[in-house]
């Protein structure tokens, strides 16, 4: 049996995580800045998280949430001290694509509209809902007709915004641009976004997958802003590895959806449930947005100063631990140079190098990485450089 290569392989063979660090079958150590496409943000087989599921697979792993369970209580409990203002209700699935479908359906559904704006450089998912609102015409074009009306505004434009009209449903967006290049919202931009589409009764949707959960040094990236979400989704680190989403909601927005509007077989379920509770457990036990917000300007410091003389570094860039180095080339071989030399990152956009680091990231392995980022962009460049 053969795996369909939606994604071109590492080349690496796996067999171990522990915390920031994975390991391969010839014993090599790996820093993980990849870590799962930013799953692994509380580092891997986080003790906490293992704890709850280990305790809840001695008990229960599988039911529908048609059935009440104490770890739901508990996890629900512990929700309440992250969640994101009044969005007051949740509902669990099983991968940020499916939280964004949701979130699009609850919007069509709630307001009876049917016009999406996304905005360019986007990236929701890859589910048809979801790639709908994905600006990538690569991922889009196979596929359509999709979902429609969609439009794609500039981000950051608040020129922009003024096509936000009446008829729009929903906006949705990311405080940080993830795969599209780790680019920050501004904040004005953000502010201006809130306002219009409260002025034109649009609902916004943050999506928050790639940097919800303590990432960008706060619980919530929109806390950055000022804002607050109609409807948030979150993914990735929520579950401490373990495949689950969320999609989060007010009052007066869950009150419209009914029985039947949506479902799942697996979300929320026991398991799901254990892991989100731990995640939120190891999350607060270790105040782990704060560590995010002072390393990661540490590390982004680090990399600009380590960077400053290359022509071929656009900028570095980031919020947090969701850290980018924007190249005027393709970052390709400095991904290689990187992973040959122990620290693996990941490709965003087309042109940037994307570090998504475990929160227990030391001083130790920035100087590895930065040292590894130096030398795979002077490379890149067709010249070395001493260490
Ligand atoms: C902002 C954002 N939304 C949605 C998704 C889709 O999540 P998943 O791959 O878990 O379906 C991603 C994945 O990278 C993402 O970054």
């Amino acid at each position: 049996m053969k795996l369909i290569e939606f994604y071109a392989t590492r080349g690496l063979r796996i067999v171990k995580g522990e915390n920031q660090y994975v390991w391969d079958d010839k014993g090599r150590r790996y820093l993980d800045l990849h870590a799962g496409h930013g799953v692994a943000f509380l580092g891997h087989r986080n003790k906490i998280v293992l704890e709850y599921l280990e305790r809840q697979m001695s008990e229960i792993i599988t039911l529908t949430t048609a059935f009440d369970t104490p770890i739901r209580e508990e996890m629900l409990n512990e929700m309440e001290k992250i969640k994101p203002d009044d969005l007051d209700n949740v509902f669990l699935l099983n991968s940020g694509s499916e939280a964004v479908e949701l979130a699009l359906k609850t919007a069509r559904k709630i307001t009876g509209k049917r016009k999406l704006i996304a905005f360019k450089n986007s990236f929701h998912g890859r589910t048809s809902g979801s790639l709908s609102v994905t600006w990538n015409k690569r991922y889009r074009e196979p596929f359509e007709p999709l979902l429609e009306p969609v439009e794609f505004l500039e981000f950051n434009s608040i020129e922009d915004l003024k096509k936000i009209d009446e008829n729009t449903a929903a906006v949705i967006v990311e405080p940080v641009q993830g795969e599209g290049g780790v680019i920050p919202a501004k904040e004005d931009f953000m502010k201006a976004l809130r306002e219009t589409t409260q002025e034109k009764g649009v609902l916004l949707i943050v999506d928050e997958v790639q940097t919800g959960f303590g990432r960008t040094g706060k619980v919530w990236a929109y806390q950055h802003f000022g804002i607050k979400p109609d409807i948030m989704t979150a993914g990735k680190a929520i579950g401490g590895g373990f495949p689950v989403s969320a999609v989060f909601m007010p009052d007066w927005i869950a009150e419209k959806l009914s029985e039947g509007d949506h479902g799942t077989t697996y979300g929320g379920n026991p398991f799901a449930a254990a892991a989100v509770t731990g995640a939120i457990k190891a999350l607060l036990t270790d105040n782990v947005p704060e560590q995010a917000r002072v390393k990661g300007e540490i590390f982004m410091k680090m990399l600009n100063e380590a960077l400053a003389d290359f022509k071929s570094v656009r900028e570095v860039r980031g919020l947090g631990l969701m850290i980018g180095v924007d190249l005027r080339l393709n970052p390709g071989k400095a991904i290689k140079y990187l992973q040959d030399h122990g620290v693996l990152s990941l490709k965003a956009g087309v042109s940037t190098i994307r570090f998504l680091s475990p929160y227990m990231i030391t001083q130790e392995d920035m100087e590895l990485a930065v040292n590894a980022t130096r030398q795979g962009v002077a490379i890149t460049e067709g010249k070395t450089v001493s260490s």
